[in-house]
């Protein structure tokens, strides 16, 4: 499923319209896909209003009025902020109007079962005018089925925040800030702030209408179907040599813990062998919890001193490490290794030189990515897809930007959403676990790419079939060791 930027939506637009294909023509067509995607959710006897701005949003308003009714929908069609002012929508209207339809002056004391919202679209700026606002909010008042097109009023595009003041610190839904959808329709493809907070809490179930352009975006949403498609098969003859070794420098006496969980992470994700480099309290904890890893002990500092273990295909640094500088020392002599590398937790500092040898994933959580590129949570929860993008160009890394809707950067500008996931996960530990299977992975995939794209699915995948049967609140990290193999049965039945 592709996810568009807004000023990508406009390129398109534009091109279709040179090579022939007319604005009035994707209007019709954005009606006319509406219209099937609205239309079942509509009952014949109800009363619905539609809800038109001035730009194009408002014109996709006016073509699907025009389908419901001639289908025998009752419909009001209003325009609460003035007639249209685009040339596209100005056309559709008058189009309407010849087929003896007609335009209603808005009582805002009728009742309506159903309120479609065609005020304001992907050509929204914030901060929302009072005559918007007050409109927004009468509707979140109403006991009505609210429908949205494209996005919800008052959302934008490609950001998550809803408000141009402090008041957007405020995570919650707020009556006047946004039209609070029960759907959204999204035309041509998912917009990002379906992905972003608090804009995300606005939309409702959501679902995209097809309008007939051609899908460009670099910006995908991760399906089930693809891990299917490139999760490694094992063979009859595979022997432990098969599947690589494993490194992962995590855990000090401090943090013993963090090791146990990456540990476990990586020994149930397929890799054939596992070593940790760990120091001696911490291998003693790790061995009672998974018998199957070898050590290497003192290994954060043996590390740092350019030793590293040989035959090793991918390798992890950074769960409950607490030595920052030898951890820096350590990814420094790891990044001279041709093979994939993760960094993440007390390994993630800042650096001038993020060059390796082989390809290098960074794990941050908002936090962390906060401390990365020296901007504000608040600001990177707002625009996560386009920071993580950033980021990832500008130094030539894969970034895995963690949190609902964890964002999968590469350096090529492919980019990914998972949708997998829960706030079971929000829980100490279950980013050790994530470390330990995305190293496993790499191991074991021989597309990099598809490695981080699928520990990252199947990890959220684990908090999901979790809450099938038990609770999100729950839910612990070191469930995984029982979550992995059913949710890889899974993965591996549907291959
Ligand atoms: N390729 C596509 O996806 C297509 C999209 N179409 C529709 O066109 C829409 C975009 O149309 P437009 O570019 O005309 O933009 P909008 O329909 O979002 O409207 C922009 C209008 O709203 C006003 N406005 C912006 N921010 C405001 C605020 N904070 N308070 C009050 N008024 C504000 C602007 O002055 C402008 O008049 C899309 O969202 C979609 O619904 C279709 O009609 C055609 C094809
Ligand atoms: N609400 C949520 N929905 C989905 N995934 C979540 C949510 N909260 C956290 N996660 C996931 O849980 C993991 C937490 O990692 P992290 O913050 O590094 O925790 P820790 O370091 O304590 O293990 C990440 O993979 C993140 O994407
Ligand atoms: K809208």
């Amino acid at each position: 499923m592709y996810i568009h930027q807004a000023e990508q939506i406009k390129k398109i637009d534009n091109q279709a319209s040179e090579q022939g294909f007319s604005l009035f023509s994707l209007m019709e067509n954005a009606g006319r896909g509406l219209f099937e995607k609205i239309s079942p959710l509509l009952k014949k006897e109800n009363q619905t209003l539609i809800l038109c701005g001035r730009g194009n949003n408002g014109g996709d308003g006016v073509v699907l009025a025009r389908y419901l009714k001639q289908a025998g929908f009752h419909v009001s069609l209003v325009f609460p902020l003035s007639e249209p002012k685009t040339k596209t929508a100005k056309q559709h209207l008058d189009y309407y109007l010849q087929q003896d339809f007609t335009v209603e002056k808005w009582n805002t004391n009728d009742r309506y079962d159903v309120i479609i919202d065609c005020l304001l679209g992907i050509g929204t700026k914030l901060p929302l005018r009072s005559d918007v606002k007050n409109v927004v909010s009468w509707c979140n008042q109403q006991d009505a089925l609210r429908i949205a097109v494209d996005i919800p009023s008052g959302v934008q595009a490609d950001r998550g925040d809803l408000v141009v003041s402090e008041e957007s610190e405020q995570p919650n839904i707020q009556l006047n800030h946004a039209f609070l959808a029960d759907y959204t329709f999204s035309l041509h493809g998912y917009k990002p702030s379906i992905f972003l907070l608090p804009s995300g809490k606005y939309f409702g179930k959501t679902d995209v209408v097809s309008i007939g352009l051609k899908q460009t975006s670099n910006v995908n949403l991760l399906t089930e179907e693809s891990v299917w498609k490139t999760f490694p098969k094992r063979n009859d003859a595979a022997h432990k040599g098969t599947f690589g070794t494993s490194l992962l420098v995590a855990g000090s006496d401090e943090m013993p813990g963090s090791a146990v969980l990456a540990a476990i992470g990586a020994i149930r994700s397929g890799t054939g062998k596992l070593i940790m480099a760990t120091s001696h309290l911490a291998a003693t904890t790790i061995a009672s919890r998974v018998p199957e890893a070898t050590f290497m002990l003192n290994g954060l500092e043996t590390i740092s001193e350019g030793e590293v273990p040989e035959k090793i295909i991918a390798a992890g640094i950074g769960p409950g490490i607490a030595d920052i500088t030898k951890a820096q020392k350590a990814v420094d002599e790891l990044m001279k290794l041709d093979i994939p590398l993760v960094i993440d937790a007390g390994a993630l500092r800042e650096r001038k030189d993020w060059h390796a040898r082989g390809p290098v994933i960074i794990t941050p959580h908002p936090g962390e990515f906060s401390r990365l590129t020296g901007r504000s949570v608040k600001e990177i929860q707002a625009n996560r897809i386009k920071l993580a993008r950033k980021f990832s160009k500008k130094y030539d890394l894969a970034v895995v930007l963690k949190g609902k809707y964890s964002i999968i950067a590469f350096p090529n500008g492919e980019t990914f959403v998972n949708p997998t996931g829960n706030s079971g996960l929000a829980k100490g530990g279950s980013g050790d676990v994530l470390t330990g299977m995305l190293v496993s992975m790499l191991a074991t995939h021989d597309n990099y790419q598809d490695a981080v794209k699928n520990a990252v699915y199947i990890h959220g995948l684990c908090a999901d079939i979790w809450i099938e049967k038990y609770s999100e609140t729950s839910m612990v990290a070191s469930d995984f060791a029982q979550l992995l193999p059913e949710v890889l049965g899974k993965i591996e039945g549907n291959r």
